[in-house]
C-alpha cells in the first residue's frame, strides 16, 4: 500500500491572487515558457484534429445521413474514452514520470494522426472511416494520460503566487488562441491546395484534409521534442518514488486509484470544487442543448444562436482574462463559489429575457462566471492538492465534467423537443413560455444550489459574510478573517493621522473603563515592548540610512508581531480590555496608501504578523493633515513620518477612511476637529454597549470609589 494520503490540512494562508505583473514574471520562466509552447501545440493539434478527422470521415461517404453518422461517430469516439478511462489514467500519471508520460503520449499521437490519411491511401472507404474512428478513439485515450500529466506538472514549474497567471496563459492557449488558429489553418490549407490545383480537382496534390492531418501530426512531434527538454517537469510522484528509499513498495494501480477517490471524498476542498464544477457544467450543457430552441423563441434564427454562442465565449474569455484583476485579493475559494453562483444566476435569468438585447449580456455574464470559476478551480487544484495526488484529482474532475456535460446536453436537447411552447403577449414583446426557458431556469437554479453547497464545503473565511467581503474586495481590499480568540477580553484600537488626538482619547477611555472596574491595558504601536522600542527608533529616528518602504513595512510588522504575542493576546486571554494607539490600519494607511505599497501585500503581512487578530472596534479620528500636523508641531521636532509631505498625509487619511468605509460595523469614525470632551463622550456611547456582555464577567464597580486600574506597557508620551 502507498502511504495513505495525509488528512487535509488547513488552507495555505499564502495568497493565490495574481496581477498583470505575475503574468510577465511567469512568461520569464523558461521551463514554463517551453511547457506553454507544448500546450499550444498539442491543443492546436487537438482542435485541428477534431475538425480534420470529422470532415475527413464525413468526406469518405456520400449521402447526408451517412455523413452525419460518420461526423457524429468521430465526436462520440473522442468523448467516450474520458468517461471510461479518465480516472485510471490519473492514477497512472501519479505513478510515472510526468515528462516521459507526456513525451510518449505526444509521439503516439504523432503516429496515429499521420496514419489516418495514410490508411486511406491503401484501404477502401469503409476501412478508412473505420480506422479514422479507431485512431481517434486511441488519440483521445492518449490525451487522457497527457492532460492530467500536463495539469499536474504546472505547479512544479511555477511558484504558488504565479500559478494563477500560469493557468490564465494556458487556458488562453487552449481555448482562445488555438481553436481560432486551427480554423484559420484548416481553411487556409483548403484554399491554398485548391487554388494550386486550379480548376481541376483531380490534380490536387494532397487533399486539404489529409494535409491538415499531416500538419497536425507534426505539431505533436514537435511538442514531444520540446517536453523532452524540460527536466523540471519530472518531479512527479513516480520519479520521487523511484529515487526514494529502497523497500518502499509501489502501490498497485487499483489501490492508487482507491487512494485518489478516498482523498477526493474526504477533502472538503476537492468535494466543493467537484460539486461546483459539476453544477456549472450541467448548466452549461443545458445552455448548449437548448440554445437553438431558445434562440428561436427570441424570434431569431441561426444568426441569433451564433450571437448567443459568441457572447458566451466572449464572456468566458473576459472572465479568465480580467477576473483576477477584478477580484484581486479575494479568497480564491470564495471567488470560485461566487463565480458559479453568478453563472447560475445569469442562466436562471435568461428565460426572462424577451429580447436578444437582454439575452446577450446575460449570456456573456454566464460565460464570465464560468470562465472565472474554471480558472479559480484549476488554480486551487494545482495549489492545494499535493503533488502525489494531483494527477488523479485532475483526471477525476475532467472525466466527471465530461459525463455531466454529455448527459446534460443529451437530456436537455431531448426534453426541449418534447415540451411545446405557449406565447404570452407583454405589450410590444412576446414571451415564449417554452420548455427551453423552463430548462434554463432549472439549470440556473441548480448551479446556484451547487455553488451554495460548494461554498459550505470549502469556505476559508468562516465568520466573514460573503457579500460584504465581495463588496469590500471590489472596492480594494477583502475583509480579514477574525482570528480565533480565547478569553473574552475586548480589543479597542485608536487610529488616525498625526495629531488627531489618539493618545488623548485613548487615555481618557482607558481611565473611564478602569474607573468602572475593568482591567485595562493601555498600549500603542510602534514601541510598546523593549524590542519594539528598538524597532521604533530604527524606523522613526532620522538617519542617513532610512529604511526603504518595504523594510519599513516589515519593521512595523515585526514590532506588531511581538506586541500581539507578548502583550495583546495574553491580556485578551485574561479577559482584559486592550486600548491600543494604532494597529494594522496604520500600516495599511501609511505603508499601503502613503508609501504606495500594494495594500493586499501589507494586509497579508499584517494578517500573518498578528495571526489574524482583529480589533473588536476601531475608533478612527479623522483629521485634516494640516490641522493635525500643526497640533503636533508644538510637541517638538517631527519624526521621520511626521516630516513627510502633505500629499503623503492626504493619502494616509484617504487610506484610513477607505478602510472604515469597507467595514462600517467595526469602525467608529469621528471628526477629530471636535473638542476632546465631545469626542470622549461619543466614544463612551459607542463602547458602553460592548461592555454589557463583558460586564457579566467582570463586575462594574462604582466609578467614584475606584482607583484606576490601568497598566501601561509603554512609557507615557
Ligand atoms: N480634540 C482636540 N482638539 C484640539 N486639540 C487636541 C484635541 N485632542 C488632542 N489635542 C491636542 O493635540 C495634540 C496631539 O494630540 P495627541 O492625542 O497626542 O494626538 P495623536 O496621539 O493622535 O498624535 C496634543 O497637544 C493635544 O493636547
Ligand atoms: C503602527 C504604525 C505607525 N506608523 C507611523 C505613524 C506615525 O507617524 C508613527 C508612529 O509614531 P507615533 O509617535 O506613535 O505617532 P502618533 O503620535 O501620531 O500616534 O509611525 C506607520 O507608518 N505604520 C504603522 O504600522
Amino acid at each position: 500500500m502507498s502511504a495513505a494520503p495525509g488528512p487535509p490540512g488547513p488552507p495555505d494562508p499564502r495568497p493565490l491572487a495574481t496581477d498583470a505583473s505575475q503574468v510577465r514574471v511567469v512568461l520569464r520562466n523558461r521551463p514554463f515558457r517551453r511547457l506553454w509552447l507544448t500546450f499550444g501545440l498539442s491543443s492546436l493539434g487537438d482542435w485541428l484534429g477534431l475538425l480534420a478527422t470529422s470532415l475527413f470521415a464525413a468526406g469518405q461517404v456520400t449521402g447526408s445521413t451517412a455523413k452525419g453518422l460518420a461526423f457524429g461517430g468521430v465526436v462520440v469516439a473522442r468523448l467516450l474514452p474520458t468517461i471510461v478511462l479518465g480516472p485510471l489514467a490519473g492514477a497512472f500519471v501519479d505513478r510515472f514520470d510526468r515528462r516521459l508520460t507526456m513525451v510518449v503520449c505526444d509521439l503516439v499521437r504523432f503516429v496515429l494522426f499521420a496514419s489516418i490519411p495514410l490508411v486511406a491511401v491503401v484501404g477502401s472507404a469503409p476501412v478508412a472511416v473505420g480506422w479514422a474512428l479507431v485512431a481517434t478513439f486511441a488519440i483521445e485515450v492518449v490525451g487522457m494520460f497527457w492532460n492530467p500529466a500536463k495539469e499536474a506538472s504546472v505547479p512544479n514549474l511555477v511558484p504558488r503566487e504565479q500559478l494563477e497567471a500560469a493557468n490564465q496563459l494556458s487556458l488562453i492557449a487552449t481555448y482562445g488562441a488555438t481553436p481560432l488558429l486551427a480554423v484559420a489553418i484548416g481553411a487556409g490549407l483548403n484554399r491554398l491546395l485548391l487554388s494550386l490545383a486550379s480548376d481541376d480537382p483531380s490534380r490536387v496534390l494532397v487533399d486539404p484534409n489529409d494535409a491538415a492531418l499531416y500538419l497536425n501530426a507534426v505539431t505533436f512531434l514537435v511538442a514531444a521534442v520540446v517536453v523532452f527538454f524540460i527536466p523540471e517537469i519530472s518531479t512527479g510522484e513516480g520519479r520521487l518514488r523511484r529515487s526514494g528509499p529502497a523497500g518502499v513498495p509501489e502501490p498497485s494501480l487499483p489501490s492508487a486509484l482507491i487512494d485518489g477517490w478516498k482523498y477526493a471524498g474526504r477533502t472538503p476542498l476537492v468535494r466543493g470544487l467537484v460539486l461546483g464544477i459539476l453544477g456549472a457544467f450541467a448548466a452549461g450543457g443545458v445552455v448548449v442543448g437548448v440554445g437553438q430552441f431558445f434562440a428561436r423563441g427570441l424570434g431569431g434564427g441561426d444568426a441569433t444562436f451564433y450571437l448567443l454562442f459568441g457572447a458566451l465565449f466572449v464572456g468566458l474569455g473576459a472572465g479568465m482574462g480580467l477576473g483576477p484583476s477584478l477580484v484581486r485579493g479575494l479568497s480564491r475559494r470564495r471567488w470560485f463559489c461566487a463565480s458559479i453562483g453568478l453563472s447560475g444566476l445569469a442562466v436562471a435569468l435568461l428565460p426572462l429575457s424577451v429580447h436578444i438585447v437582454v439575452a446577450l449580456p446575460l449570456t456573456a455574464l454566464a460565460g464570465a462566471g464560468a470562465g472565472m470559476a474554471y480558472l479559480a478551480g484549476t488554480t486551487l487544484l494545482g495549489a492545494e492538492v499535493p503533488d502525489a495526488m494531483r494527477g488523479r484529482v485532475f483526471a477525476f474532475v475532467q472525466s466527471t465534467v465530461r459525463v455531466v456535460l454529455l448527459l446534460s446536453i443529451a437530456v436537455s436537447s431531448l426534453l426541449v423537443g418534447i415540451g411545446g411552447g405557449r406565447k404570452i403577449s407583454l405589450g410590444a414583446f412576446n414571451l415564449d413560455l417554452s420548455a427551453a426557458r423552463g430548462l434554463l431556469l432549472l439549470s440556473g437554479v441548480l448551479a446556484i444550489v451547487a455553488s451554495v453547497f460548494s461554498f459550505r464545503a470549502m469556505d476559508d473565511k468562516p465568520g466573514v459574510p460573503l457579500f460584504r467581503d465581495l463588496w469590500a474586495t471590489l472596492r480594494g481590499h477583502s475583509l480579514p478573517v477574525p482570528g480565533d480568540r480565547s478569553g473574552d477580553g475586548l480589543f479597542l484600537v485608536f487610529e488616525g493621522g498625526e495629531g488627531a488626538g489618539k493618545s488623548t482619547q485613548a487615555s481618557a477611555l482607558a481611565e473611564w473603563l478602569a474607573g468602572r472596574g475593568f482591567e485595562v491595558v493601555r498600549t500603542r504601536e510602534p514601541g510598546a515592548t523593549p524590542l519594539g522600542r528598538q524597532i521604533r527608533s530604527l524606523i522613526l529616528d532620522h538617519s542617513d540610512d532610512a529604511p526603504s518602504a518595504r523594510s519599513e513595512a516589515l519593521l512595523y510588522a515585526a514590532d506588531r508581531a511581538h506586541h500581539v504575542a507578548t502583550v495583546i493576546r495574553p491580556a485578551l486571554e485574561r479577559g482584559a480590555i486592550v486600548v491600543c494607539d494604532r494597529y494594522v490600519d496604520s500600516s495599511l494607511a501609511y505603508q499601503g496608501a502613503g508609501r504606495e505599497l500594494a495594500v493586499e501585500d501589507v494586509e497579508w503581512l499584517s494578517r500573518w504578523a498578528t495571526a489574524s487578530l482583529v480589533p473588536d472596534l476601531v475608533i478612527l479620528l479623522d483629521v485634516d493633515p494640516g490641522v493635525g500636523l500643526s497640533r503636533v508641531e508644538r510637541r517638538g521636532a517631527a519624526d521621520r513620518l511626521e516630516a513627510e509631505s502633505v500629499s503623503f498625509h492626504e493619502r494616509v487619511r484617504r487610506g484610513f477612511l477607505d478602510r472604515a468605509a469597507a467595514d462600517p460595523r467595526r469602525y467608529l469614525v469621528l471628526d477629530a476637529g471636535a473638542s476632546a470632551g465631545m469626542l470622549a463622550d461619543r466614544i463612551k456611547v459607542r463602547v458602553a454597549p460592548m461592555l454589557k456582555v463583558h460586564a457579566d464577567v467582570i463586575p462594574v464597580v462604582p466609578e467614584a470609589d475606584d482607583q484606576p486600574n490601568v497598566s501601561t506597557p509603554t512609557e507615557a508620551k
